[in-house]
C-alpha cells in the first residue's frame, strides 16, 4: 500500500498538541506514512515576526503550546490550499466557527478519497436545523470524515500524562488500524468505534455543561452539587440524542468522548474557568475569553447559543433548563445565583 501524506488544519492549544503526536508516529511508521506533515495555521504576528517562521525555526508554537517541543517534520504554513494539496489523511482542529470559511479556500485542492478526521467539538446551525461539523466538512469538501474526541485536557497531553480518546469512523474494519497508528502513543489509548455522531455530539456539548460546572465553582459549591450538574447534564446529552440523532448509541457516552470528557471538562477545562469567571465578573465572554486564554476560545458558549436558538424555535426549552440557563447566564440576562433553583427544578426530579 503507498504511504500517506498526512496535512493538520489548525494549530491551536489542541491542534499543536496533535501534531507533536502525529509528528512523531509518522517518524515512526516510515512504510506506512510520508515523513512532512504540513500544519496549516491562521497566520499571526508574535513579537514582530510571523507565527509560522517561529514554528519552522523553533519547533515551538509559543503562542498556543508554549514549552512544547514538535518535531522538525511538522512544517507550519500560512496557506490552507497548499497545506492540504496532495494530503491522504486531513486532520482538522480548529475552532468551529472557522470550518466552514476554510474549507472554502480548500476547493478544488482536496484529494479525490482523502479522509478527513475532525477533532473540533462544536456543531454547524443551518437552514435545515443542527448539523455535525464531520457532516459540514463532507458536505464542503467531498471526502469523507471521521471524529477523535474524548477526555484530552491539551495541556495534559502535551506533558504526556496518561488518557484515552475515541475515534469514531464509518468502517472500523478498513481504517480502523491506520488511525491507531497515526493517532495512538502509549500515553494517549485510541478505541476506534463506527458511531461517528454520537462521539461527536457528546465532544460539543459537554463544553456547555463544562460552563455549568465553573458557575457552581464561581458560587462556592462543593463537590456534591458539581456532581449533580455532570449528571443532569449528561441526562439532558442522552435527551438530546435521542431527538436529534436518532441511532445515537448509549453505550458510546460510556466511551471517552462521553462520561470522561464530560468529567475532565467539567474538573480542569477552559469552559469550566468561563463559568467561574461568569460568576465572579459582569464583563461580556468576549472580553473575558480574551483575559483568561489569550488568543485562544471557548466553544461552550457559541454552541449553548446554537443549540438555544434551534430548542426556542423548537418549543423545546422546557426539555433542557440547564443547557438553557447556561445559556442565559452566559448572555448575561440571567443572575448566575438562579442556576441552582435551576438544577433544583429540574425535570429529573418531577
Ligand atoms: N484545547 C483543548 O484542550 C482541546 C480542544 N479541543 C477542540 O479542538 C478544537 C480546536 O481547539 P484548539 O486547538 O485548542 O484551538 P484554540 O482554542 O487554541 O483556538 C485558537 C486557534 O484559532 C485560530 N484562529 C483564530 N482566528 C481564526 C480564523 N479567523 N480562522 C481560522 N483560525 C483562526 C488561532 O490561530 C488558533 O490556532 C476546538 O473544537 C476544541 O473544542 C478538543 C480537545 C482538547
Ligand atoms: O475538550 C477538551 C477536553 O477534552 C477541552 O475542554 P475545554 O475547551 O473546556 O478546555
Amino acid at each position: 500500500m503507498s504511504k500517506k501524506t498526512v496535512s493538520i488544519i489548525g494549530s491551536g492549544n489542541w491542534g499543536s498538541v496533535i501534531a507533536k503526536i502525529v509528528g512523531k508516529n509518522v517518524i515512526d511508521n516510515p512504510d506506512k506514512f510520508e515523513r512532512t506533515v504540513r500544519m496549516w495555521m491562521y497566520e499571526e504576528m508574535v513579537d514582530g515576526q510571523k507565527l509560522t517562521e517561529i514554528v519552522n525555526t523553533k519547533h515551538e508554537n509559543v503562542k498556543y503550546l508554549p514549552g512544547v517541543k514538535l518535531s522538525e517534520n511538522v512544517v507550519a504554513n500560512p496557506d490552507v490550499a497548499e497545506t492540504v494539496k496532495g494530503a491522504d489523511i486531513l486532520i482538522f482542529v480548529l475552532p468551529h466557527q472557522f470550518v466552514r470559511p476554510t474549507c472554502k479556500h480548500m476547493e478544488g485542492h482536496v484529494k479525490k478519497g482523502a479522509l478527513a478526521v475532525s477533532l473540533i467539538k462544536g456543531f454547524a446551525i443551518t437552514e435545515d436545523g443542527i448539523q455535525l461539523i464531520s457532516n459540514m466538512i463532507t458536505e464542503c469538501i467531498g471526502i469523507d470524515c471521521a471524529v477523535l474526541m474524548g477526555a484530552n485536557l491539551a495541556g495534559e497531553v502535551a506533558d504526556e500524562q496518561f488518557c484515552e480518546t475515541t475515534i469514531g469512523n464509518s468502517d472500523k474494519k478498513k481504517m480502523g488500524k491506520m488511525l491507531n497508528d497515526l493517532f495512538e502513543t502509549s500515553y494517549f489509548r485510541c478505541t476506534v468505534i463506527e458511531d461517528i455522531k454520537t462521539v461527536e455530539m457528546c465532544g460539543a456539548l459537554k463544553n456547555v455543561v463544562g460552563i455549568g460546572a465553573g458557575i457552581v465553582d464561581g458560587l462556592n459549591y462543593g463537590d456534591n452539587t458539581k456532581a449533580a450538574v455532570i449528571r443532569l447534564g449528561l441526562m439532558e446529552m442522552v435527551e438530546f440524542g435521542k431527538i436529534f440523532f436518532p441511532g445515537c448509541k448509549m453505550e458510546t457516552f460510556f466511551e471517552s468522548c462521553g462520561v470522561a470528557d464530560l468529567v475532565a471538562t467539567c474538573h480542569g477545562g477552559r469552559n469550566r474557568m468561563l463559568g467561574e469567571a461568569v460568576v465572579k465578573s459582569d464583563k461580556p465572554i468576549k472580553e473575558l475569553e480574551k483575559e483568561i486564554l489569550h488568543g485562544q476560545s471557548f466553544q461552550g458558549p457559541l454552541v449553548a447559543k446554537e443549540i438555544y436558538g434551534m430548542l426556542a424555535e423548537k418549543n423545546m426549552l422546557s426539555r433542557f433548563p440547564l443547557f438553557a440557563a447556561i445559556h442565559t447566564i452566559c448572555e448575561r440576562k440571567m443572575d448566575p445565583r438562579q442556576f441552582i433553583d435551576c438544577l433544583r427544578e429540574h425535570p429529573e426530579h418531577v
